[in-house]
């Protein structure tokens, strides 16, 4: 019988597929694309495509959770909108692996506390580090700073231009997809979103 991931005795257990095994299957992709895994030039590349593998897929060894737990209080009672704008990102579709290139709006509405803003941009991060479709990644960043802040509301705005529609398969270039998530505050009050909408809608006519 082929062995296929299925029958693979490491099938579904990270921790039991070493790096040789990854090397392995990269020699196996270039062989199927008509290349030669064994000439000089390519020596190395199976080794190479490992490493960059784990640096885009980092995310799967973070708990975004975690980022969110030191708070600080002492904020005199600050209760308007916390904004960070236009944070880069790049993660892959779970369709194709192929990139996703975009920029994520985070803002909170704090009840008491707040977090350290590195810490909205590390969520970003560790969620984008993963096979994404962009609306699970919009509605997961939006969920978890609820869940652990317990803030007024959240609002999540992600734009992002999928290499697999540009690149491949229907090849058009410079479309984008927008998605957003609103929760709180930001779902019930029309002003409370109207103004996180003006502010986004700033950055994207820079
Ligand atoms: N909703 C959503 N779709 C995505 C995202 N990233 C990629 N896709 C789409 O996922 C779909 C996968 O569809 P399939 O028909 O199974 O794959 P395919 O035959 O490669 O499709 P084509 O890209 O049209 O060639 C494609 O329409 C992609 O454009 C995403 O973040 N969200
Ligand atoms: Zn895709």
């Amino acid at each position: 019988m082929r062995e296929t991931a299925k029958t693979l005795p490491f099938a579904c257990d990270p921790v039991r597929v070493t790096q040789d095994d990854v090397e392995d299957a990269i020699r196996t992709i270039l062989t199927w694309i008509g290349e030669d895994p064994s000439r000089e030039g390519l020596s190395e590349t199976p080794a190479r495509v490992a490493r960059a593998y784990k640096s885009y897929f980092a995310g799967y060894a973070q708990n975004p959770e975690d980022y969110l737990r030191k708070t600080f209080e002492e904020t005199a009672g600050y209760d308007e909108m916390v904004l960070l704008r236009n944070i880069p990102f790049q993660s892959h579709c779970e369709h194709h692996m192929a990139p996703i290139i975009g920029r994520a709006w985070v803002g909170y509405v704090p009840r008491s506390r707040v977090v350290g803003i590195s810490k909205l941009a590390r969520v970003v991060e560790a969620y984008a580090s993963r096979l994404q479709i962009q609306e699970r990644m919009t509605a997961e960043i939006a969920n978890i700073i609820d869940e652990v802040l317990q803030p007024q509301g959240v609002a999540v705005v992600i734009k992002a231009a999928h290499h697999c529609i540009s690149s491949r398969g229907v090849k058009k270039h410079g479309v984008d997809l927008t998605t957003s998530r609103m929760l709180g505050c930001f779902r019930t009050d029309p002003m409370s979103r109207q103004e996180f909408l003006a502010m986004v809608n700033a950055d994207l006519k820079d």
